[in-house]
């Protein structure tokens, strides 16, 4: 499977933050979505890839590519970034935009733009200021479909945004993947619409990142445990990502379900850990693991 965008070993410094030695890869044609606690480095990690900011260290590629040599006009014309917020001067209405946007694009098709315009059901006269916060994130996604955009990345496309909006937006996003032509990467806190829409995770954690893998090999490799207390001891406790502990019991995230199975036996309960349930257990981990 093709990468669309791979990070080698990037790094990117702030004064009271780094993205760290980050190696990443965004395989064609699967949802990846994009996950980690406020602060996290995702929003920087996407401004990396649009390359609105650049790496300190390492090698960014996007289809191939990397931004030096002229890149930067053709790779940015496959990419759709639709932003959470009104990114237009606000008295402008879609045909201005429209006006404005279609020239900057070789793969501009005026059908798709009025055909999503339709389909969304977005006023073209109205200024954009008068748009609510889901009419805005249906304009934004409209552009970077009228420009057929093959990689569509999506800063926290659905926060915000009412449940059966949202669930039309996801509905939405998966007609547009069903030919596995476009690549979607977006970043959420709501796990519950990865857990409809996702192939991948990707984690990341102050600046570092945790894993990632698909769905599937996430439900299998993590798992919530239960068990006595006096299990516990240094070495048992190898095992797994972060313990809660209460009087006589403890619950636990294992990244490794198997092999907790074969050394506790039926000693300790294993159940499906929740994206929810890994990032909650993840911010209390003792150690880095992938
Ligand atoms: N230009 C900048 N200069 C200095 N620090 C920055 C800059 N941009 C981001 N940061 C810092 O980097 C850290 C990560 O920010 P980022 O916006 O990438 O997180 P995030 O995971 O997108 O968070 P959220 O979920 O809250 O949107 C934050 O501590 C932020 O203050």
């Amino acid at each position: 499977m093709e990468n669309i965008v791979e990070f080698k070993n990037v790094s990117k410094h702030f004064k009271d933050f780094s993205l760290e030695n980050i190696n990443l890869q965004i395989k064609q044609g699967l949802v990846t979505g994009f996950v980690g606690a406020n602060g996290a480095g995702k929003s920087t990690t996407m401004k990396l890839m649009m390359n609105l900011l650049q790496a300190d260290e390492g090698e960014i590629k996007v289809f191939g590519k990397s931004y030096d040599n002229n890149n930067e006009k053709e790779i940015k014309e496959r990419i759709g970034f639709v932003y959470d917020s009104n990114i237009f001067y606000e008295s402008l209405n879609l045909k201005d935009i429209r006006r404005i946007i279609a020239p900057a694009y070789k793969n501009w098709s005026d059908k798709q733009f009025y055909d999503y315009i339709k389909l969304f059901e977005l006023p073209l006269n109205k200024a954009i200021k008068t748009f609510s916060k889901g009419m805005q994130m249906k304009t934004s996604l409209a552009l970077a479909l009228s420009h057929d955009a093959e990689f569509i990345m999506m800063d926290e496309p659905t926060a915000g945004l009412d449940p059966v909006f949202r669930r039309e937006l996801l509905d939405i996003l998966k007609d547009l993947m069903a030919d596995k032509r476009r690549t979607l990467f977006f970043s959420t806190h709501i796990t519950s619409d990865l857990e409809q829409i996702a192939d991948q995770i990707t984690f990341i954690q102050r600046g570092k990142i945790l894993f990632n893998e698909s769905i599937q090999d996430i439900q299998e490799r993590f798992a919530l445990v239960k068990g006595k207390a006096n299990l516990l001891n240094p070495s048992t406790e190898k095992s797994f990502i972060s313990v809660k502990r209460s009087s006589n019991e403890f619950q636990a995230l294992t990244n490794n379900a198997e092999e907790v199975r074969k050394s506790f036996g039926d000693q300790v309960v294993l159940e499906n850990a929740t994206l929810e349930d890994i990032m909650y257990y993840a911010k209390g981990a003792r150690h880095q693991y992938v």
